[in-house]
């Protein structure tokens, strides 16, 4: 499946047996030797009352992580296609708590997802006091950025000139900066005015993806904290156009895009 370009392998681990290890994990995300894919998604049952469905997922290095916003859409999509549940709306346990996926009438997905967390200690990022904006020590240079959580942890820089900025170079160092324990997913956006802007993200755990649903939601969430953006912007990615609305304080981020079915098979993992 994709969503905006954002592909996953996505298992249904309710009417079958599921269990990959890291290894495992890695050679379906391969796009050589396995299936290929940024991220692998596993629907199961709930372990809360509260929710209807478990929602686990698993970077392509084989990383277990806590959240993943176009696979949410993929998930909603998949749960009705396959008949799991026939509700437009359905709760979904996170390892970073419930979001809510709910198909719109022209089969785009929207979903509520959850409050954006500030807190360094949350993120987690190591910084004396929490802020607007840090300043960031890579290799060569000094970046700034925002830093933030959206279930899982986004730091966000502004950049000039989307197909300019250094997303390769400065990514993988952001990814793996000592400041984010956990390591955290490098957005790099462009503001074309204050309801569109432009993002490339850098993914932990799976380098630069076409598209990263909670980091469009993470860089709408920095823009509008610096009142660079209206509450309801546009995301312009590589691979497809997602809306992010966010009304400030402690109000929840909502994010609504597509969510595509594109192969389904069998695979023998030995
Ligand atoms: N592509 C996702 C995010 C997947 C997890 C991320 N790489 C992480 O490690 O936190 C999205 O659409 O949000």
């Amino acid at each position: 499946m994709h969503g905006a370009g954002n592909d996953f392998v996505v298992f249904d681990a309710i009417h079958q047996q599921v269990e990959l290890n890291a290894e495992q994990v890695r050679f379906i995300a391969d796009r050589h030797f396995g299936v290929g894919c940024d991220q692998l998604l596993l629907v199961e049952r709930p372990t809360r009352k509260d929710a209807d469905f478990r929602y686990r997922i698993f970077n392509a290095d084989g990383g277990e992580v806590e959240q993943c916003g176009n696979g949410a859409r993929c998930f909603m999509r998949f749960v009705h296609d396959k008949g799991l549940s026939q509700e437009g709306e359905i709760r979904v346990e996170t390892a970073s708590g419930i979001i809510r996926p709910r198909l719109e009438v022209d089969g785009q997905v929207t979903v509520n997802m959850g409050e954006p967390r500030f807190d360094p200690d949350q993120i987690p990022f190591i910084a004396s006091k929490q802020a607007l904006t840090y300043e960031l020590v890579l290799e060569d240079e000094v970046v700034e950025i925002s830093a933030l959580s959206m279930g899982n942890p986004h730091a966000i820089q502004y950049v000039e000139d989307i197909e300019t900025a250094a997303v390769a170079r400065q990514g993988a160092q952001i990814e793996a900066h000592p400041g984010f324990p956990n390591k955290v997913n490098a957005g790099f956006m462009q503001i074309v005015d204050r309801q569109n802007i432009r993002l490339r993200v850098y993914e932990r755990g799976a380098g630069e993806t076409l598209s990263c649903g909670t980091g469009a939601c993470a860089a709408v969430v920095a823009g509008i904290s610096r009142d660079l953006l209206d509450p309801t912007v546009q995301v312009a990615t590589r691979g497809g156009v997602l809306t992010i609305h966010w009304a400030g304080g402690g109000m929840p981020v909502w994010m609504t895009g597509p969510a595509e079915n594109v192969f389904e098979g069998e695979i023998d993992l030995g």
